[in-house]
């Protein structure tokens, strides 16, 4: 599998360097959008490449909340595969209730109910060989989260450079079996890190207006 564009995990839009779309995904997108899969071109800001072998399957799932729906999904090489959509039983079985066909150069959109739990997809082992490229597209409830992440960060980081600041200035101030030119230095340091503070805050402040 290769990620492009945003980066989820765990239900949460991740504070990486994404691969950048290539041209083919662009070319794939506008395709897409022609064919009405896809409101429009820029609409999906991350997308996935599986690649399956004979046999590979993919186990009963609910796409991360992370990401908006509906799902779009590009099917290329086989016309063999199939997904199906359950939901889990009482016994906690998975209980498939319809399977649709996914050929190749077809799009496959999950939108809601069947994108969101209780309702699952799978997909059935591979017949034959298989790619697919995965379009979504992060929420913006999720980009807030990530706003947020990178807020507390900042904030962090203004604390523990102001804590560091002040013990530099401490130090300084007591003078203890320190030179002339060592205070002078001291100081100097506890400035830059003061400095640091403020450039912090600063990121600090305008991601908070991002939000
Ligand atoms: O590769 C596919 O056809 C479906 C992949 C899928 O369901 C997923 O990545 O969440
Ligand atoms: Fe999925």
């Amino acid at each position: 599998m290769m990620h492009f564009g945003a980066y989820v995990h765990n239900n949460r839009l991740q504070d990486a360097q994404p691969m950048p779309f290539t041209s083919e995904i662009h070319m794939a997108c506008a395709a897409l959008v022609k064919a009405g899969a896809m409101p429009y071109d820029t609409w999906a800001d991350a997308c996935t490449v599986g690649m399956y072998e004979e046999g590979s399957w993919l186990p009963p799932h609910e796409d991360s909340r992370a990401f908006e729906r509906p799902i779009v999904i590009l099917s290329l090489l086989s016309d063999e595969q199939e997904m199906t959509f359950g939901q889990v039983d009482n016994l906690g079985e998975y209980r498939e209730k319809a399977r649709i066909r996914m050929p190749a150069r077809s799009a496959t959109i999950i939108d809601a109910p069947a994108a969101y739990a209780p309702w699952l997809h799978a997909l059935a082992p591979a017949p034959t060989g298989r790619i697919s490229l995965t379009f979504r597209r992060v929420s913006p409830e999720a980009r807030r989260a990530l706003q947020v992440e990178r807020m507390e960060t900042e904030r962090a980081g203004a604390m523990q450079s102001l804590k560091c600041a002040a013990q530099l200035q401490e130090r300084a101030a007591s003078g203890r079996g320190l030179s002339q030119n060592e205070i002078k230095k001291l100081r100097k340091k506890a400035r830059a890190k003061q400095a640091k503070v403020q450039t912090k805050l600063n990121h600090a402040n305008n991601l908070a207006m991002e939000t």
